[in-house]
C-alpha cells in the first residue's frame, strides 16, 4: 500500500460530449469504476461508512488504494474464503474490504502487524464497524508470527516490508490451499522485489497476473489444483 488518493479523471471528447476517460483501459470510463459500492444490507453499510471515514482521514496509514480494497473484497467472496490471512494490518482498512467478504463467507481475517499504534487503530477500527468476531490481530514481527500458523489458508495478502515478501511467501505458501490466492501489493511502486516477482511467475505451480498497474499494483496469483 502507499499514500493512495484520488485518481485524476481525464476528459476526452467522444461522440460530441465529454465522457471521463480511463488512462488505462481503452474505451473504459471512470463512472463505472469509480462508483461507491453499494450497501446491500445493514451490516456492509456500517463496514462502508467506516471505510469512507477512512478514505477521508488517510495519515501514514499507507493503505491500499479503493480500488485495491474493493478487488479483494471480490477475490475474497467469489472463492468463499474461510481463512484470510493479512500481513500489515496498518489502521485496519484493507482488513475492513476483506471483512465485507467474511461476512458473507462465514470466514476469518488473521492480520499482523508489528506497530503497537497501527495495532490499535485497527482495533478501534474493526470495532466501530462491527466485525471484531471476525478478525484476529497479531502483534509482532510476521516473519517470525506467521510460523505459527497451522491451518489451510484460502487468501494470503501481503502488505507489509516489502523486503519481506519473498520470505513471507516462502512461509505460507505450503499452507495456501490448492484453489487459494496470493494477493500481493505494490506490485508497481514502489518498485518490487525482483526476486519475489520471480517467485511468483516462475513457479509452474502458481498463476500470476497483476493488476492496478497504473497504480500501486496488485498481483494475484492462484496457487493451481
Ligand atoms: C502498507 S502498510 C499496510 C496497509 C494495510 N494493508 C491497508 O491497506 O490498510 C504496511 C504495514 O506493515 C507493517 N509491517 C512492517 N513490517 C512488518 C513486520 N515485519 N511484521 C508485521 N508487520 C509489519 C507496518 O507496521 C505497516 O502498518
Amino acid at each position: 500500500a502507499g499514500p493512495g488518493g484520488p485518481q485524476e479523471a481525464s476528459t476526452t471528447p467522444s461522440k460530441g460530449r465529454s465522457i471521463p476517460a480511463n488512462s488505462s483501459v481503452p474505451g473504459a470510463t471512470d463512472r463505472a469504476r469509480e462508483r461507491d459500492p453499494l450497501a446491500k444490507d445493514d451490516r456492509e453499510a456500517k463496514i462502508l461508512a467506516v471505510l469512507d471515514d477512512l478514505d477521508q482521514h488517510r495519515r501514514g496509514t499507507m493503505n491500499v488504494p479503493r480500488e485495491d480494497g474493493r478487488m479483494l473484497r471480490v477475490l475474497a467472496e467469489s472463492i468463499g474464503a474461510k481463512n484470510v490471512v493479512e500481513i500489515g494490518t496498518s489502521n485496519g482498512l484493507s482488513g475492513l474490504w476483506l471483512c465485507l467478504a467474511l461476512g458473507k463467507t462465514g470466514g476469518h481475517l488473521t492480520t499482523f502487524d508489528i506497530d503497537p499504534g497501527r495495532f490499535e487503530l485497527a482495533k478501534a477500527n474493526f470495532h466501530r464497524a462491527g466485525v471484531d468476531a471476525l478478525v484476529t490481530q497479531v502483534l509482532g514481527d510476521a516473519h517470525e508470527e506467521v510460523l505459527k500458523m497451522k491451518d489451510p489458508i484460502d487468501l494470503l495478502f501481503i502488505d507489509a516490508d516489502k523486503a519481506g515478501y519473498l520470505d513471507y511467501l516462502n512461509k505460507l505458501l505450503p499452507l495456501v490451499r490448492p484453489g487459494g490466492l496470493i494477493v500481493s501489493h505494490n506490485m508497481a511502486s514502489p518498485p518490487p522485489d525482483p526476486e519475489f516477482v520471480k517467485a511468483l511467475t516462475t513457479n509452474p505451480a502458481l498463476e500470476s497476473l497483476f493488476i492496478n498497474m497504473h497504480d500501486q499494483g496488485l498481483g494475484v496469483s492462484l496457487k493451481k489444483r
